[in-house]
């Protein structure tokens, strides 16, 4: 993707740190008139710049939380603060274009050119006509499409994961200070979605918003969160932390069943390779014949990697430097003994080393 950074945020606004808004639910709670508590006292604070993810099962309240946050939804009680702003008496059409949203299937107007679709915001704040075509064309090459190309196509003329990016170039073309996500990956397939998501990753590290994202799917959460916020019905915070910390203590019972029989796998996506796990290095001219792992490289491509070339210890190196030795052992029991007390009989390393050892070429 071809990324250019706005330095200057008032000539060309939009990719600035600054540009972003901690968020504070204070006690919110929200009641619908039929008397359903979708989300009851919830309090949650991010901090600006940073991804949080809300997941949790089907009616547990995560879109309710997003659409108080833009007010789409009001709250019945508590108070909802951007940086030290209460905005729960704010305007709403005022807030909503400060805080972009990207909700599943875009919600692109099938009319419009991509260029038109993308300007909406800038539009309606009364840009002229020249700031909004370079807004325009500096957000599509942001997201990775050509503005020459696309920006004059309409929405069905674009694949749905060329349509996403689209979307999340409307969010951003007003330089919101909080970014809300709707399961924004999950009409498009796994594939397509797996490289969304990492051209997200690339794209938030660039714009370094405030995004709070609402999704199903714990690997996107495990994946795309700085912090991972589980929810069970009514919108109780059941954990709020790190992936690495959500799967290697899960906080409850809940989470502990949530996060599922494989989070040894996935905590170890989620856990670098350093020099403490390393052995001594072989003696010398010896264990040049051993696979590779970049020190930083996660333990699940070091496992995954050990487990392809059938071999018990690879060599980690530092750049080019070879710094240690890595063994298959070390990465299960690591697993092992970090594991958390199980007394619902969940997964613990030793399934992890089951797994592995049953999979593993004899
Ligand atoms: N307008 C409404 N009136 C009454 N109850 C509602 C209304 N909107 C949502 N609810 C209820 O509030 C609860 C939370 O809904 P919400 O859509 O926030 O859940 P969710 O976690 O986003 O669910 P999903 O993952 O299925 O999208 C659910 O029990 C839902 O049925």
């Amino acid at each position: 993707m071809d990324v250019t950074p706005t330095t200057d945020a008032t000539a060309v606004p939009g990719t600035s740190a600054a540009s972003a808004s901690a968020i504070r639910l204070d006690g919110i709670r929200k009641q619908y008139p039929d008397g359903t508590v979708a989300v009851n006292e919830l309090s949650l604070e991010v901090g600006a710049g940073e991804l949080v993810v809300l997941i949790g099962p089907s009616g547990c309240g995560k879109s309710t939380v997003l659409r108080m946050i833009n007010r789409l939804i009001e709250p019945t009680s508590g108070r909802i603060l951007l940086d030290d702003e209460d905005i729960t008496r704010a305007d709403p059409v005022r807030l909503r274009r400060r805080i972009g949203y990207v909700i599943q299937n875009v919600g692109l107007f099938p009319h419009q050119t991509i260029s038109a679709n993308v300007g909406t915001v800038p539009r309606l704040l009364g840009w002229s006509r020249d700031r909004i075509r370079n807004r325009t064309a500096e957000l599509l090459d942001l997201v990775g499409l050509d503005p020459g190309q696309f920006g004059r196509r309409y929405p069905h003329e674009l694949s749905g994961g060329q349509r996403q990016r689209v979307g999340v170039a409307r969010a951003l073309a007003a330089d919101p200070v909080v970014l809300l996500m709707d399961e924004p990956f999950s009409a498009v397939d796994p594939i397509v979605r797996t490289r969304l998501q990492e051209e997200f990753l690339r794209l938030q590290a660039e714009v370094r918003k405030t995004i709070v994202l609402v999704t199903h799917d714990l690997d996107e959460a495990v994946r795309l969160g700085d912090r991972i916020a589980v929810l069970s019905q009514g919108g109780r915070l059941e954990q709020y932390a790190p992936p690495a910390t959500l799967l290697g203590e899960p906080a409850t019972p809940f989470v502990r069943e949530f996060v599922g029989a494989d989070r040894g796998i996935r905590r170890l996506a989620v856990t670098p390779v350093t020099r403490e796990l390393l052995a001594p290095l072989p003696a010398n001219g010896t264990g040049t014949d051993l696979p590779t792992v970049p020190l930083g490289a996660s333990l699940y491509d070091a496992l995954a990697g050990l487990l392809t070339a059938a071999a018990d210890r690879a060599l980690v190196l530092d750049g080019d430097r070879p710094v240690g030795v890595l063994t298959r052992h070390r990465v299960l029991d690591l697993d092992v003994s970090s594991a958390v007390p199980n007394p619902g009989g969940g997964p613990t390393g030793s399934v992890l080393h089951q797994i592995v050892d049953e999979g593993r070429p004899q």
